[in-house]
């Protein structure tokens, strides 16, 4: 053969050769891409396969982490919340509370004593309602705090009284009296033997800016909360609740006494605590709830409330900067009878302990009448806010600059004085302190929490007391 035509022969074989090796891989890869895409679709069905099994026997995990979170708070969006925290399945809804969240109010409603009560306080991050967890507590009590954490003054304040109470053993659930579903929840997981209602929207003057904020704590939240008491707990617990002395409004008659004319508010805020009343009236006589009204005069203390005159003008006069005094129309000044908060406590302490039993039961039917009682929880003895100013200047160490204006129509009422004989009588209440030695208190928790510091007669607000101060409501 011819050179030129064996090199072409050989040419053809080797390229044959090729094309068949070419052909060899191409059928290997089409076989890889189909064995991947099966391995691919079978771990996508083992995956489905997994998450339906793990919804259907763990379905609380997927609802929510662990936390004491309540939220949503309304009851709108606590609807909408419990259809969205249905399993995968669909076959049954998951709870929006774990099962960790209830071990957890389990826990701090335990009481640690017989005979101890199991208290469920509202407003628990609150002034009033962190002393009284407090008190509680270290009685030996059981209680779980409810707290909504509203930004009405610095909720850092009421973060810090919640670490207080956590680190006594108290958990407060964060969330608001108008969730139905909340409460019941909580009703139903614990037997609570009482309920201290202390949540409310507080602020005598605040009440002309903000007046549905005061309906809907004061009114529409009192009623979520005397419906669950009376209609989803098994047994009812006793209600004790923060009424107010503002009710006394345009009487004149003094000391204020609770058989004394109610029917007068000054204020939004007053009518709606006066409101409060009446509906514990209606709650009490329709489902045999036991509902105890404590009326507050002024209280004030450490750990106390900035939106409040005593609190405010401490911070006005360590950042030198004027307060603003009202004077009453006929010239005098402005009286209060301003309540130590330890007072306070112990009256809402004998007030649970002396509550006696509601008689009414789930179905709606009472078993005869149930203890409806209202109570004064003042000083007895009233003092001018000018005086107030001149014992934080002592105890600050430094002079208030002062505006002193006529009281504005805006609420507030001249001076207010309670009788508390009936308190007295029922349960041995007994304030037994004065203004000058418990303010004293207060700034001394004033400037410890705000790091104020006081020396030789001088105050030097340090960076984190300025930082805090500002963050303060100045809503008074
Ligand atoms: O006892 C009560 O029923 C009420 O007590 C306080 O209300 P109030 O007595 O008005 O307390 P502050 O706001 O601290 O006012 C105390 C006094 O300081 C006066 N004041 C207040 C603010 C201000 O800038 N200047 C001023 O002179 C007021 O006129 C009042 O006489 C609470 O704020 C209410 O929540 C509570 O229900």
């Amino acid at each position: 053969m011819p050179g030129g035509v064996v090199d072409a022969a050989a040419k053809g074989v080797r390229l044959e050769r090729h094309a068949a090796l070419l052909r060899r891989a191409a059928g290997a890869k089409q076989l890889v891409s189909a064995s991947s895409q099966l391995l691919f679709r079978a771990t996508v069905l083992a995956t489905l396969a997994l998450v339906v099994l793990f919804a259907v026997h763990y379905p609380s995990m997927l609802s929510r982490s662990f936390s004491l979170s309540a939220a949503p708070a309304s009851g709108a969006s606590s609807s909408r919340s419990r259809h969205s925290h249905r399993s995968l399945l669909g076959s049954r809804p998951a709870s929006r509370w774990s099962a960790a969240w209830e071990r957890e109010v389990r826990r701090s409603a335990a009481p640690r004593r017989d005979g101890a009560l199991s208290v469920l306080v509202t407003g628990a991050a609150g002034f009033v309602g962190a002393h009284c967890s407090l008190a509680l507590r270290a009685r030996g009590d059981g209680v779980v705090g409810l707290d909504n954490f509203n930004a009405y003054y610095d909720p850092s304040l009421k973060r810090a009284r919640q670490r207080l109470l956590a680190s006594r053993g108290v958990a407060v659930v964060d969330g608001d009296v108008n969730d139905a579903a909340l409460l019941e929840r909580l009703l139903a997981s614990v037997r609570f033997t009482h309920v201290l209602h202390l949540a409310a929207q507080a602020g005598v003057r605040h009440a002309m800016r903000a007046p549905q904020a005061y309906v809907a704590s004061n009114v529409a939240g009192l009623v979520a909360l005397f419906e669950a008491a009376a209609r989803h707990a098994d047994p009812q617990p006793a209600v004790v609740w923060a009424s107010s002395s503002s009710v006394y409004g345009l009487n004149t008659q003094a000391p204020f006494s609770e058989e004394h004319r109610t029917d007068r508010p000054a204020s939004l805020y007053a009518a709606t605590k006066k409101a409060g009343e009446a509906i514990a009236h209606a709650y009490n006589h329709i489902y045999g709830l036991s509902i105890t009204g404590l009326r507050f005069f002024t209280v004030y203390g450490p750990w106390g409330r900035p939106d409040m005159a005593y609190f405010s003008f401490a911070r006005s006069i360590v950042a030198g900067e004027p307060v603003t005094l009202f004077r009453a129309a006929d010239g005098s000044d402005a009286r209060r009878d301003f309540t130590y908060i330890d007072d306070v406590v112990r009256g809402c302490l004998g007030a649970l302990d002396t509550a006696g039993r509601s008689t009414g039961s789930r179905s709606g039917r009472k078993r005869g009448p149930a203890p409806l009682r209202v109570y004064n929880l003042g000083n007895t003895s009233p003092v001018p806010v000018t005086r107030m100013v001149a014992i934080l200047e002592k105890l600050l160490g430094k002079k208030a600059i002062k505006r002193v204006v006529t009281m504005p129509a805006n609420g507030d009422v001249p001076f207010t004085h309670a009788n508390v004989s009936h308190a007295a009588r029922d349960f041995g209440y007994r304030p037994a302190t004065s203004l000058e030695a418990c303010l004293r208190h207060f700034v001394d928790w004033f400037v410890r929490y705000y790091k104020v510091d006081i020396r030789g007669g001088n105050v030097l607000a340090g960076k984190t007391a300025k930082r805090k101060s500002m963050a303060m409501s100045s809503a008074s």
